[in-house]
């Protein structure tokens, strides 16, 4: 299981500065979709540069022009990039590929998709890399969370790693983890807190211990 830390509602300098202080206790940084749209994709290569033993992921939450964005976001120095599942499966099929010749991932988000199994089960056969439950800030705030939803994609995935995200803290991490995710994805969780380095040590002692 693996900790990812997303970067939302911050520039880039103030990026920098988070993930100083807590790299030792993740594995994936995330640019946030927000700093991706304010300042492009140069706030992927500035983190990877920055931090080149972490994997960096772009949340483009790509919906369409999809083998582009990842061929865009892959020179920019991504590992993984991010792709809707509402996405048409035309546009994921050419994600997939696209990364394959780039050498990079990619991380469907299940944000939005109604039918999350059924879904789940064809993105694993298009072999997506990783696929994502996510209760986005809009959904977190009408107290939506996304941990049934974990359960089920666990049931039917059987490639692709599972990953999880929306609003996880320290003390709901121990019913994420009872689930058992490749990925678990924190954002304001470890970015919002005082401590962020403790937090981010005491999550990745959790995980660690499974
Ligand atoms: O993807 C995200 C959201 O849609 C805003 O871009 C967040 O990175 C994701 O929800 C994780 O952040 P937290 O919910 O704060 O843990």
């Amino acid at each position: 299981m693996e900790l990812q830390l997303a970067l939302d509602l911050v520039n880039i300098p103030e990026a920098k500065e988070v993930v100083k202080e807590v790299e030792e206790h993740i594995d994936i940084v995330e640019i946030g979709t927000p700093i991706i749209k304010i300042e492009g994709l140069k706030a992927v290569t500035e983190l990877k540069e920055a931090f080149p033993n972490l994997q960096v992921l772009a949340d483009l939450k790509t919906m369409d022009a999809a083998a582009y964005e990842v061929q865009k976001a892959s020179e920019a120095k991504a590992d993984i990039v991010t792709i809707l599942g509402v996405a048409e499966d035309e546009s994921i099929k050419g994600a997939v590929e696209e990364a394959k010749k780039q050498g990079t991932k990619v991380l469907v988000d299940l944000i939005a998709v109604k039918d999350i199994e059924t879904r789940a089960k064809e993105l694993d056969e298009f072999g997506v890399d990783y696929i994502c439950v996510h209760t986005g800030y809009d959904m977190q705030a009408v107290g939506k969370n996304s941990f049934e939803d974990l359960q089920t994609i666990k049931g039917v995935v059987k490639n692709a790693k599972t990953a999880v995200a929306g609003g996880i803290k320290l003390d709901t991490l121990p019913e994420v983890i009872k689930a058992q995710p490749d990925l678990v994805i924190v954002g304001g969780g470890i970015a919002g807190q005082d401590d962020k380095k403790g937090v981010a040590a005491k999550m990745q002692q959790m995980i660690q211990e499974g």
